[in-house]
Parts: C-alpha cells; sequence; structure tokens
C-alpha cells in the first residue's frame, strides 16, 4: 500500500472520528479537566439583593447633606435592619444586604459619627458602592456552555449555584499493548538481545496527562496468538487500543496483519517519524498502531491517538501553534517532519530551537526531555532562516 501524505491521513481521520460519549453525572470536586455536557442556566440573580460593596453605612442619596440618625448595624450574614426611612442610616459592611429605602453606601473614611448621629465628610454619588441585583448573574441567564472543558473558574461558578454534581462527557478508555520478543518490562530481566521497554511507559504517560483513562497492558511477545488475544480482550475494555512495533516490513511484524483484519483507515503515510502508522476502525472501537521506535510512537500518539480521544470526550487537548525559529535549519528529510524542539516564550512570541537535541533516528528517546513541543514542517527539502515562523504542535 503506498504511503498517503499527512495531509489526506488528518482528512481520513477527521471523517471517522467518533461522536461524544454519553454524559455521566459527576460530583463537582472531580469535575476538573472534565467537558460540561449541560449548559448551566442560572436560577437566581446574583447578588439576590443589592448587596454593599464596602464597610460604611447606608443611606438615602438625597440625606447626604442632612442630619442622619443612625438606627442600627447589620454585620455580614444579618438582616436585622432591612428597612430605612428618610434621614436614618444603618451601619452596613462588605457582604451585608442595603436596607430597603437606602440606594447609597457612605464608606466609613467619608463618615464623621458622634453618638447616633452621622455627618458625611465627603460625598458619593449615588449608587455608590452598591452592587445590583444580577451584578454576577442574572435568572435565566446561560452562565456555562455545554462543551465547555471546566477549568476553576467554572468550578466556582457551579459551586456558587449549589451544583454539587454536574453532568459531563465520559471520558475514552485507551489501552496501550507494547509488542515484541525483544523487549522487557520493566522488573524483568533483559537478556542478550533484548531491551527495556519504555513505550507502554511513555505513551500511558501522556495519554494521563490529557486526562484520559488509561491502561498499561504490558508487553506480547512476537506471537501472533498473544497479541490478537490481547487486543481483542482490550478492545471488550477500553475505547481506542494502541500497539507499539510490529507494522513495517520485518518477518514478526504480526500487529499489521491483526489490525489489517479490522476495518483500516490507513496503513503508512509520509511522515518522519511514524511512517508504519496504521489507524483501523473495530465497530465504535479503534485500534491504532504506532511503529515502535520510542520516539515515533511519541508523535504518532500524538497525531493519530490524541484527536480521536478528543473527539469521544469534546475536547481540544493540543495547541496548533506559530512559533520564531531562533536558529538557521535545513530539512533533511523529505518527508512532513516532526521535530522535538526547546519552546520559549519571548517578547510575546513562542520561539523555538534544537540546541542540544540529539539527531539520528527514531529511537532518540532523550529528545523528549524538557519538550513541550514539535516543530511541524510540511514536504520537501529546504533550509529555514532564523527568524522565520514555523508551525508547532504544543501538547505540554
Ligand atoms: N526494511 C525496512 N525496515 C524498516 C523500515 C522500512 O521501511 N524498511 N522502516 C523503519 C521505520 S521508519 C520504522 S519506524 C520501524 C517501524 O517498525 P515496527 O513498528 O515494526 O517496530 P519494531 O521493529 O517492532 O521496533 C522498532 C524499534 O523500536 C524498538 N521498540 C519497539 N518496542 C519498544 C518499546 N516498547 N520500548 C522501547 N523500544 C521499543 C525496537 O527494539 C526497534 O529498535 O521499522 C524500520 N524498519
Ligand atoms: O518512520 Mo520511522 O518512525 O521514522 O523511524
Amino acid at each position: 500500500m503506498a504511503h498517503i501524505s499527512f495531509e489526506e491521513s488528518q482528512q481520513i481521520l477527521k471523517e471517522n472520528l467518533p461522536g461524544n460519549k454519553d454524559s455521566e453525572k459527576v460530583f463537582l470536586d472531580t469535575a476538573l479537566n472534565r467537558v460540561l455536557a449541560e449548559d448551566i442556566v442560572a436560577k437566581y440573580n446574583n447578588p439576590y439583593m443589592p448587596t454593599a460593596s464596602m464597610d460604611g453605612y447606608a443611606i438615602k442619596y438625597e440625606d447626604m447633606d442632612k442630619e442622619i440618625k443612625i438606627i442600627g448595624r447589620n454585620p455580614a450574614g444579618s438582616f436585622e435592619f432591612n428597612k430605612i426611612n428618610s434621614g436614618e442610616a444603618v451601619k452596613t459592611f462588605t457582604g451585608s444586604f442595603m436596607p430597603e429605602g437606602s440606594d447609597t453606601l457612605v464608606p466609613i473614611e467619608n463618615v464623621e459619627v458622634r453618638g447616633d448621629k452621622l455627618i458625611v465628610k465627603e460625598k458619593v454619588e449615588r449608587g455608590y458602592s452598591v452592587r445590583p441585583v444580577g451584578e454576577d448573574f442574572k435568572e435565566g441567564e446561560v452562565l456555562i456552555k455545554e462543551g465547555t472543558l471546566i477549568n476553576a473558574g467554572e468550578i466556582g461558578v457551579l459551586a456558587s449555584l449549589g451544583k454539587s454534581c454536574v453532568y459531563v462527557t465520559q471520558k475514552p478508555i485507551i489501552s496501550v499493548l507494547a509488542t515484541g520478543e525483544e523487549i522487557a518490562d520493566i522488573n524483568d530481566e533483559v537478556k542478550m538481545g533484548q531491551i527495556r521497554s519504555s513505550n507502554n511507559y511513555t505513551l500511558t504517560a501522556l495519554a494521563r496527562s490529557f486526562g484520559y483513562d488509561v491502561k498499561n497492558l504490558g508487553i506480547a511477545g512476537d506471537k501472533r496468538d498473544e497479541i490478537k488475544n490481547k487486543i481483542l480482550n482490550a478492545l471488550n475494555s477500553s475505547d481506542i487500543v494502541v500497539t507499539t512495533g510490529g507494522v513495517s516490513v520485518g518477518d514478526f511484524d504480526f500487529v499489521k496483519e491483526i489490525t489489517g483484519e479490522f476495518d483500516v483507515l490507513f496503513h503508512g503515510v509520509n511522515i518522519k517519524p511514524g511512517q508504519w502508522i496504521m489507524v483501523a476502525k473495530a465497530g465504535g472501537k479503534y485500534i491504532v498502531s504506532l511503529p515502535g521506535f520510542p520516539y515515533s510512537s511519541f508523535v504518532t500518539f500524538l497525531l493519530y491517538v490524541v484527536p480521536i480521544a478528543d473527539a469521544f470526550e469534546n475536547k481540544q487537548s493540543i495547541e496548533f501553534l506559530t512559533a520564531t525559529l531562533r536558529d538557521n535549519f535545513k530539512k533533511v528529510f523529505k518527508k512532513t517532519q516532526f521535530v522535538a524542539v526547546n519552546l520559549s516564550f519571548e517578547n510575546g512570541e513562542y520561539v523555538v530551537d534544537t540546541r542540544g537535541k540529539k539527531s539520528g533516528s527514531s529511537g532518540i528517546l532523550t529528545n523528549l526531555i524538557n519538550t513541550k513541543a514539535l516543530m511541524w514542517l510540511d514536504e520537501g527539502l529546504y533550509e529555514l532562516k532564523a527568524g522565520s515562523k514555523v508551525k508547532i504542535i504544543k501538547f505540554f
């Protein structure tokens, strides 16, 4: 099968993305970073009474020049003196309701008090320091729209509405299975010819960093039946099964055969790294088989797994931005290339460079240390001058 272009692969993926999963009700303290699955409508005005925003005296504006009698005080939370007549004032504190009949709050710094007499020394305008009814929100207002990612501000608004539970979109479950006879798991003995597995740990962590539920299924050797059983089992309990290794042209690359039994969207994309990426649909679920190289599997997870997971949950986990290149850069691969870069924010713009990054094969995992972005370079062989604008994918 000839390799398709990166743009073509993204178009096919876009046309085959899943719809949002159903909603579920969660406690507010677990709703952070979840996607709201309902409109949040204000059931009352906030504040629901005119409220003082400073400590002072609630009066009628017309009485400002007159001698005013202090009839009592309302500490925040009490509303004993809930009404004033002409010529009267109630000592009112920040957060206390304004007594009926009052319209202006004169701060304590502006007055002199002699016994129960109030003299305004420095006038204020009508309505001063009074928060009107509905200043924050009005009854019936849609405060947070369905589809909003819940952050700290949204949590606060939901709490102020007394919502201890909210409906959010269910998260997809991702399973990660590393394959390869040469791969030893973290606590296994590494025999001659073997290497320690990193992919299942890297990708599990990457999925978790986006808030996804993820299962690290460990390692399956290069045995056809073992790989197939593990993939089939994983499909029962997850929405996306991610495998690494076994998708190129080797004698033991069984993953591509097994994934190939499903509805393959594409196998092979003209990208570096990751040219052997394979994406298949299995009913409403997905199998994404990534190349085994650590750097390749990381990049292709970002490019092909994250969009599927995001579509299930109705969110966008990675940002596509523009940055300025710090140094000259020579592109030596013709394919669309994704390069691990150092990212900084300087003088109001993102700046990227590859200083300290190693060049070589897709097996260089250490280039991902301290890396928060990939530089995305379109197909072709060309040189970019320092100061050029480049596309980046920011994932942390
Ligand atoms: N004759 C050809 N050989 C290869 C081609 C090609 O076009 N013709 N393409 C190369 C490219 S590019 C890639 S990418 C790899 C992809 O191969 P596989 O997906 O089948 O991956 P493996 O061969 O299983 O592994 C590749 C490499 O990665 C290491 N690996 C695998 N799993 C892990 C893991 N869990 N943790 C750490 N490292 C892992 C593995 O030992 C290999 O060194 O094919 C090229 N070959
Ligand atoms: O296409 Mo492979 O992932 O570069 O090294």
